[in-house]
């Protein structure tokens, strides 16, 4: 098997693409020649001193092939930092599925929910190698919670499994407290990255690895004294270098020396210009690595700052990653690119994208410039590593040609300090196929209510097909009981037309309003649709979804999902998705924008002066250097307003419920009270829960200091609004701004009266406030944003049934079918956790080969997903049936 159908096996495992597809993610796959043990320590020893800074890090680590195409072993090795906090947590050894997606999930939230990630539990999966050469297991591992990391324990979980008959049986997952005592304690046995001496700290490091290969594969490393450009490379004398079998490069030192396991490298001194012409003649071969790993700490490490914030790639991951929509959607649109990259990358595509990336690139530069703080990188040398990183950005959706200007960059730029890119596979032409022209002309009651079942069109989801690579592979099948026009959307309060647009191309039926609709239309026009979007205004609660007897999905096309009723969606079946960072920038923006804006007094100047008042003074009016900020509530806006602000030279403090790892030199306070007492400038961004109502009140206004700014960005819900008005006319605050109110009107006009709040009128002659309608995340970069990844979520939902970011649900995901596999059925039952559901459900999949299943449950509400073959056309509306006829069921729904 070729190197690039080794890949697409990889890439065909259902967890590989989900885990691809996340934010925060490095993976890493290295070549398999080596022993598992060193390769998972020396991997858990570079991810460690990473993952200090970032979330998350993953390797994983598979097998070859084995003669039938199977993977014979896929093992991980994952550690899930906290920020700086402490050690991380420790997830090592073998792991399946389900602890990817658990643990993926509780990255996360890490961020937003603090609740249920204490408890840590056992459990066993079972699974067995689908007959399709990319075989892997799926496990129901019940590792329900994860402990996040903010003291110096961490957790040390083990998984295995057992083979019965060659095959992977089970797995058991242990999970314990792992006491640490400092960084030695992971200090690895073996070394992939061995270092010759040198600590691989002191080294800097590029990993370059094929996804799996068929067959044996060298593994190689090559290390110098501040640039290493290693490779674990095929077997397959695809290398082109003088032995076929490595290669490698390098750019400074040349004290270096391959370390391989198969004792195919050389070891001993090479020169670089040895190696280069091996390098570039292998080139083309690690167009089709998926990751790049380059690790180089010494020379960041910054002499004022401990080692962990020294770390500069993992801030910039971060920012990458975290902070800054634009660059955060072009990296997750490049892991995306990875994933599907096989469907519908072709090489001119990836190109395109290139040169796309140009702004983003610059938002990102832009971005990481306020983040780590002009100063602190002047002397640093920032302009190269600025310039390392737009290379960097601009090589993740390029073919390797690309990888040898990022090893140069690399190792001429000693700022570099560790970086992760999922770098593109090389694309292959997926052939239409007209393999499945078996028409069902028969009518099976399901979640849609009674439709014409129609063949599984042959179409991949959602992709163009590509032409590159030359390779003839099945294409995903759409799994699609119902013609696509029978879906209808709802779209309402003007969604994006990027969302639209997706929706649309799937071939639903999509209507969609500009504003949101009183309650007696909106019963009307929910009875029979199966989705809707929404934003904020449009309020789903039980008393409008009891009418919507189709309806199986929810998308709010913003971040705030607390205008659904989200328990009742998930107990009627209802998956609700959102968008949980899209707009997060641009609330921040509007916070800066306010900030001055208040200090300066300008809405007033500006109001004066239109109506021809010339009224040139100073008294009151400040510049915000030197002025403290306090930020309640610090994800994802708050964090980066945090930033922002500090680039303005002022002095961040923040309040939270949770403990954050701080942006910059920003300081966390223990108590709401103590933020109020020392902020000039009061800004909130907590979501509306019952804690936050009125969360500023007279008592909290009593506790700011005299002069004092408030701004609420958040919830209407979570000022006490009349408060606020008696503390501005008692002269207590210099000003305020407020961008969403307790009832907001459904559309635009003439609606900010006293008929919409009766407070609306007092509210409106104060002096120096700043009245917004609710416009924090409208922005064209926010909405479009938002608009493609909710549209993503809820055709993925409707298409598949994954629901992978579901806010209300489990999140359950399996591989997509192929049109290889004509006579399979995807499961999906939704249904109450109670004990013995999966016995009955079992019993009437049993009869059938169940190829794959995954199950989940959130609250009182389970997920299970199914996929079984050999099913004749004739009994999936028995198979329907008698699930539907069990006493848990709460939908149910047959894809194929
Ligand atoms: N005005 C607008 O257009 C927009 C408004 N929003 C609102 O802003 C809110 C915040 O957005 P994100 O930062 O994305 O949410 P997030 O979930 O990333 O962060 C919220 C933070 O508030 C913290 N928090 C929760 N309860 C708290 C409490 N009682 N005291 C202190 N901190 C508490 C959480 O721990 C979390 O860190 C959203 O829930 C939404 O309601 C969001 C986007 C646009
Ligand atoms: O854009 C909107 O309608 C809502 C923005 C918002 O408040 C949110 O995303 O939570």
């Amino acid at each position: 098997m070729a190197l690039e159908d080794s890949k697409a096996a990889f890439l065909r495992i259902p967890w590989a693409a989900a885990l691809l597809n996340r934010p925060n993610v490095i993976c890493r796959v290295p070549g398999s020649r080596q022993s598992k043990q060193s390769l998972e320590d020396s991997l858990f020893a570079e991810i460690l001193k990473t993952s200090r800074t970032i979330n998350s890090c993953i390797a994983f680590y598979a097998k070859p092939l084995d003669s039938d195409g199977n993977i014979t072993e896929v093992s991980t090795l994952m550690t899930i930092g906290d920020g700086m906090n402490g050690h991380p947590n420790i997830l090592h050894g073998g792991i399946v599925a389900s602890i990817i997606d658990e643990a993926m999930g509780i990255l996360q939230s890490i961020n937003h929910e603090r609740d249920h990630m204490t408890k840590v539990g056992k459990g066993f999966a079972h699974g067995e190698s689908p007959p399709q050469a990319f075989g892997s297991f799926t496990a129901t591992l019940n590792i329900k919670y994860l402990k996040p990391v903010h003291t110096p324990d961490s957790l040390l979980v083990t998984a295995r499994y057992t083979k019965r008959e060659g095959r992977k049986e089970w797995i058991h997952a242990e999970v314990k407290q792992h006491h640490s005592h400092g960084e030695d304690d992971y200090a690895p046995s073996g070394s992939a990255v061995d270092s010759g001496g040198n600590s691989a700290s002191d080294s800097a490091v590029i990993l370059l690895s094929p996804a799996i290969s068929n067959g044996p594969a060298a593994e190689h490393s090559i290390q110098v004294d501040r640039a290493v450009f290693g490779m674990a490379g095929s077997r397959e004398p695809t290398v082109g270098s003088a032995s076929g079998k490595k290669a490698g490069f390098c750019e400074g030192e040349d004290d270096f020396r391959f370390d391989s396991a198969d004792g195919l490298a050389c070891e001993g001194e090479a020169t670089s210009e040895q190696l280069r012409p091996q390098l570039m003649s292998s080139v083309d071969t690690y167009m089709s690595c998926s990751v790049v790993l380059l690790v180089q700490d010494r020379a960041m490490r910054l002499p004022d700052r401990p080692f962990v914030e020294g770390c500069v790639m993992p801030s910039v991951l971060k920012a990458a990653l975290s902070f800054h929509p634009c660059s955060r959607r072009c990296f997750q649109g490049e892991m995306q690119c990875h994933c599907d990259a096989l469907r519908s990358v072709t090489f001119a595509d990836a190109q395109r994208q290139d040169s796309a990336l140009g702004p983003m690139g610059a938002a990102l530069l832009r971005d990481f410039w306020d983040q780590a703080g002009a100063a602190r990188w002047r002397a640093q040398g920032r302009a190269k590593l600025l310039t390392c990183i737009t290379k960097a950005c601009r090589v993740i959706c390029r073919p390797s040609t690309h990888l040898l200007q990022l090893s140069t960059f690399a190792s001429q730029y000693k700022e570099f300090h560790s970086i992760a890119f999922v770098m593109p596979t090389a694309a292959r032409d997926i052939p239409q196929g007209n393999g499945h022209s078996d028409s069902l002309a028969r009518t099976v009651s399901n979640s849609f209510g009674t439709l014409d079942l129609s063949t599984s069109p042959t179409a991949t989801f959602h992709s163009p097909l590509s032409s590159y690579g030359g390779h003839q592979k099945p294409s995903t099948k759409q799994l699609k009981p119902f013609q696509t026009q029978d879906v209808k959307v709802l779209l309402l309060e003007n969604v994006n037309k990027t969302g639209q647009d997706i929706l649309r191309k799937q071939g639903y039926r999509v209507e969609a309003l500009k504003s949101a609709l009183p309650d007696d239309q909106l019963i009307e026009k929910i009875r029979d649709v199966h989705v809707i979007g929404i934003r904020s205004k449009t309020q789903l609660r039980a008393n409008i979804l009891k009418h919507a007897k189709n309806l199986i999905v929810i998308g709010c096309f913003c971040i705030g999902t607390n205008q659904v009723d989200l328990q009742y969606a998930a107990q009627n079946g209802i998956c609700v998705f959102n968008s949980p960072f899209s707009n997060s920038r641009s609330v921040a923006e509007l916070m800066i924008g306010e900030i001055i804006t208040l200090a300066r007094q300008l809405g007033d100047r500006n109001n004066e002066l239109h109506n021809g008042v010339w009224n040139k003074v100073s008294a009151g009016c400040w510049e915000v250097r030197g002025k403290t900020l306090g930020i309640v509530g610090y994800g994802h806006v708050g964090s980066q307003l945090s930033v922002m602000a500090e680039a303005m030279g002022m002095k961040v403090i923040f309040y939270d419920v949770v403990n954050l790892m701080s942006m910059g030199v920003a300081s966390p306070v223990h108590t709401l009270e103590e933020l109020l007492r020392q902020a000039d400038f009061v800004t909130l961004h907590v979501p509306e829960i019952p804690e936050t109502m009125n969360m500023i009140s007279t008592a909290q206004f009593d506790q700011m200091k005299q002069g004092a700014y408030l701004l609420n960005a958040s919830r209407g819900s979570v000022v006490d609004i009349p408060a606020l008005i008696k503390t501005m006319q008692a002269g207590k605050l210099a000003g305020a701004a407020l961008d969403v109110y307790p009832n907001e009107p459904g559309g635009n006009g003439e609606h900010f009266t006293n008929k919409l709040n009766d407070f609306t009128e007092d509210l409106r002659k104060l002096k120096n406030i700043l009245l917004t309608p609710h416009i924090g995340g409208s922005t064209e970069e926010a909405q479009s944003a938002i608009g493609a990844e909710v549209a993503d979520s809820l055709v993925k939902y409707v298409n598949l049934g994954t629901t992978s970011g579901a806010v209300n649900m489990p999140e359950v995901t399996l591989r997509s079918l192929t049109m290889d596999e004509p006579n399979h059925v995807r499961v999906i039952y939704i249904h109450k956790n109670v004990p013995g559901v999966l016995r009955r459900v079992n019993e009437i999949l049993g009869d059938h080969n169940v190829d794959k299943q995954m199950t989940d449950s959130r609250g009182d509400v389970a997920y299970l997903m199914a996929d079984i073959s050999s099913v004749n056309v004739s009994e999936i509306k028995d198979l329907y049936q008698s699930l539907e006829d069990l006493g848990s069921r709460i939908r149910t729904r047959v894809l194929y």
